[in-house]
């Protein structure tokens, strides 16, 4: 599903040059599940945007399900992220002004989905991530893991085939942080394909493999469950 090579990424201003990422280059098949892990400042984020299509790199080889995406453009790749990618945050980025039910329906909005359809899809996620009883609240009213379970009801609505997770359990205590685990699971377990960003060794062992960065490269890679592919 994703073939990055040599990716490149600076980011200049007037004095510095930094380079956050340094020729990385790995693989992530469909249906896997990676924990990219490394300390501060290695390249984590910057990696995630350009696999979630928020930002290019410069230099280097991204393919999407085969695709060339590296020199795509903004309108490109905001079409492609609509209809395959979904985000979990750490601050889980919820619209305060909305409610669980409508944070949920905007990405469906966005796809152009019809009212009744819209609906039926946001009731039947909110049902999964338990969290009906609250879909008239405002996120401000809901506990961190009401909201994280919130939040990644809403990148799942539009069916992504890959979910990108920056540190989905850094605002959590460890019983609501196991709870999102699983449910990142579980929807792993149904075929989605995971990225997900974590300093937590305990986190990172919901995945099949570990990632390790260090400096904007890949220094190791633990495999830690046998992943046969779907
Ligand atoms: N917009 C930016 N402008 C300038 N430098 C940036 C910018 N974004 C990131 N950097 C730099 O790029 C490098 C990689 O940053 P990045 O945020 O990807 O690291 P990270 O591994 O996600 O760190 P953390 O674990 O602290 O979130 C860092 O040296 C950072 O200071």
């Amino acid at each position: 599903m994703i073939k990055i090579t040599d990716l490149e990424k600076y980011y200049s201003t007037e004095e510095v040059r930094t380079i956050a990422l340094n020729g990385l280059s790995f693989k992530v098949k469909e249906g896997e599940f990676v924990a990219v892990m490394g300390p501060s400042g290695c390249g984590k984020s910057t990696l995630l945007n350009i696999l979630g299509l928020l930002d290019e790199p410069d230099g280097g080889s991204f393919l999407f399900n085969g695709i060339e995406v590296a020199g795509f453009n903004e309108r490109k790749r905001s079409n492609l992220r609509k209809h395959n990618i979904g985000f979990v945050f750490q601050s889980f980025n919820l619209i305060d002004e909305l409610t669980v039910f409508e944070n949920v329906e905007l990405p469906l909005i966005y796809t152009g989905v019809k009212s009744a359809d819209r609906k039926e899809r946001v009731n039947e996620v909110l049902e999964r991530m338990q969290i009906m009883h609250r879909r008239k609240h405002f996120p401000q009213q809901l506990s961190g893991g009401q909201q994280q379970r919130v939040a990644i009801a809403r990148a799942v609505i539009n069916r992504p085939k890959l979910i990108l997770a920056d540190e989905p359990t850094g605002n959590l205590d460890s019983s609501n942080g196991n709870e999102v685990m699983e449910l990142l699971t579980e929807l792993n377990d149904a075929g989605t394909t995971i990225v997900m960003v974590t300093h937590s060794e305990h986190d990172a062992k919901y995945s099949h493999r570990i990632i390790r960065m260090l400096d904007g490269q890949k220094v190791t890679e633990n495999v830690l469950a046998d992943f046969k592919g779907i």
